[in-house]
């Protein structure tokens, strides 16, 4: 198992919420992640504020445009010094060439990049309502190796595609799943769920789990408790 799986997703519109938790947190149990919400509220200096804290960061905002402007937004997270950043694959081979030379600069000090395969919120018809008709599992396949061919480091996926795709494409491929549900947790808006340990059999190297922590009456708790379902 990777060393911190867990990557919390700061979903909150209110930053000394956020912090509040983050305070509560240490930062050798698991890293974090902030996406759209967080870093249109509260942009580069919330970066910031979780550096200056001891974590490592995803910076999970999913760049999906022309392939100059995704290389400029790639550089422009490479330069607030992230962990990790992503793109959509769907955005094509092209764009994530872009991305992945954007970072050629940064040398070992590059944030991770990785591709969003199919959103975990999405099932099958909601892929057939696009035009696309075949299985998720079948699309993920092939945004996977396409985000391989690019050069990327791994995909978003979900744990239920998680051991097929390192099957397909090596160990060394980071798999990095969303739609994690202890069990009993609410699916909400998600589909393709799987529990922590579930996921973490399956292949997957990083877990994203968002509301399962913090809309818990005990955040700590809940993080504590995934961890320990995975020792
Ligand atoms: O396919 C994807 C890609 C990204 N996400 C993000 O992960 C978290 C999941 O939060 P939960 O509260 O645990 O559902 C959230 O920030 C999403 O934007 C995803 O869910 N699926």
């Amino acid at each position: 198992m990777t060393t911190k799986p867990i990557l919390v997703a700061l979903d909150y519109d209110n930053k000394n919420h956020a912090l509040q938790l983050i305070e509560k947190l240490d930062p050798n149990m698991c890293r974090l992640k902030v996406g759209k919400e967080m870093f249109t509220l509260f942009g580069p200096q919330l970066v910031k504020d979780i550096h200056d804290r001891g974590f490592d960061l995803f910076l999970d905002l999913k760049f999906h445009d022309i392939p100059n402007t995704v290389a400029k937004a790639v550089a422009a997270a490479a330069e607030l010094g992230v962990w990790m950043t992503n793109v959509h694959a769907s955005g094509g081979l092209a764009m994530m060439e872009a991305a992945k030379k954007a970072l050629l600069p940064y040398g070992d000090n590059a944030p991770m990049l990785i591709a969003v395969t199919v959103l975990t919120s999405m099932s099958d018809d909601d892929l057939k309502l696009l035009g696309i008709n075949v299985p998720a599992f079948e699309h993920v396949q092939r945004l996977a190796k396409l985000t391989q061919q690019a050069g990327l480091d791994g995909v978003v996926c979900s744990a239920q595609e998680a051991t097929a795709l390192k099957s397909l494409l090596g160990k060394d491929f980071k798999l990095v799943t969303p739609g994690i549900r202890p069990v009993g947790s609410d699916a909400g808006d998600q589909h393709r769920v799987m529990t922590p340990p579930q996921a973490i059999a399956a292949g997957s190297d990083y877990l994203v789990i968002g509301r399962p922590i913090t809309k818990a009456a005990d955040p700590l708790a809940a993080l504590q408790a995934i961890h320990q379902s995975l020792a």
